[in-house]
């Protein structure tokens, strides 16, 4: 693992620090972690990693290096067997303010090419290239919980919608603002919300009209499981829950993130075939017999030392 974690202080303090102590030391006062430009990660607790949005004078514009970096930061997590769990935030006044519309001009909408044939050929590379920034954190098997405060616009939802978990403040707003920039939203807003939010009519009003949805909507409509007073509430309800992940097996947390979104594309019937072929396998485990001896012993699952995954 190559990230140089600020809280270096925090790495021999208990493993289970109370959320409200952590959630100090997440703020990133400093600036993005090297070698990132854009994101500040560090580990406030134990296991958790937090990823931090971090251009606030710009509102988390999702600029180039961004798109890059997203990519870099979450196949890193993947392969860090420290990490079990993860929290996204945005750093200053919201969450973000979506794709860079400054930057969106030299890139996206300049593909090169001297034919047709070549210019689509390049759009169809850029577009998949921006679709792997948000789908990389579906890929990453630690389980992503996501914290929106204040604004989350464009590609903010497609950012998201892509997390297993998502917490807001009581002001939050969402907005899939696509049509209002003459795009129909291509990095995994209108194939991922679909499955997230219940209501059909919903999704295709949100998207069609470009309509903010304040916080209480949200949590009405199933698109965040919590809304927390404040951010400073919110952080640590984000940590104090990736804290309840990471201390879990991490062979039983991944397997169930897997196997939940495997089975969100699948039938029923693929699905279970596809967890039976997972569980062969994952249910040798040492994790299972030290997991039942604890609650057989009534003790709590964090308790359990399992081996790093
Ligand atoms: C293949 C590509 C797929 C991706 C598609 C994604 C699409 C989208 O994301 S669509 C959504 C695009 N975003 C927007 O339309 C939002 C535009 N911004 C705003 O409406 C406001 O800035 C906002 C409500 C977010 C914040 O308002 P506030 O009064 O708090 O701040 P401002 O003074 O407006 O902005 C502060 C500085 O930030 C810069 N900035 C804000 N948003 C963007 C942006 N999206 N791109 C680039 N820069 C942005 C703003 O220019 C200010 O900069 P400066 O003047 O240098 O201080």
């Amino acid at each position: 693992m190559t990230f140089i974690f600020r809280s270096t202080l925090m790495r021999n303090r208990s493993f289970w620090l109370p959320a409200i102590s952590a959630v100090r030391t997440m703020s990133s006062q400093t600036g993005p972690t090297p070698p990132f430009s854009t994101l500040s990660v560090s580990r406030p607790v134990n296991a958790v990693t937090h990823v931090e949005l971090h251009r606030p004078e710009k509102r988390n514009a999702m600029n180039r290096a961004f798109w890059s970096e997203m990519v870099e930061c979450f196949n890193q997590i993947a392969l860090d067997s420290e990490c079990r769990a993860v929290v996204v935030s945005g750093a200053g006044k919201m969450f973000t303010a979506g794709i860079d519309l400054m930057d969106i001009a030299s890139d996206v909408l300049q593909p090169g090419g001297d034919d047709t044939a070549r210019i689509s050929w390049n759009i169809r590379r850029i577009i998949s290239k921006y679709q792997e920034t948000f789908s990389v954190i579906e890929k990453c098997p630690k389980p992503v919980v996501v914290a929106v405060h204040g604004a989350c616009i464009g590609g903010g939802v497609d950012l998201i919608t892509a997390c297993d978990i998502r917490l807001c403040t009581q002001d939050a707003w969402f907005q899939v603002k696509e049509v209002d920039i003459g795009l129909a939203a291509d990095v995994g807003t209108l194939q991922r919300l679909p499955k997230v939010i219940g209501s059909r009519s919903l999704v295709n009003e949100l998207a069609l009209t470009a309509r903010k949805m304040y916080s209480d909507e949200a949590k009405s409509c199933g698109l965040v499981s919590r809304v927390f007073p404040d951010k400073d509430a919110m952080m640590a309800g984000a940590l104090e829950l990736a804290g309840e992940i990471a201390g879990r097996s991490p062979v039983a947390v991944q397997g169930t993130k897997i196997n939940l979104i495997y089975s969100r594309d699948h039938s029923v019937a693929e699905a279970l075939d596809y967890m039976a072929t997972w569980n062969m396998s994952m249910l040798q485990t040492d994790d299972v017999m030290k997991s039942a001896q604890a609650a057989m012993e009534k003790k709590n699952p964090k308790e359990v030392p399992f081996s790093k995954l």
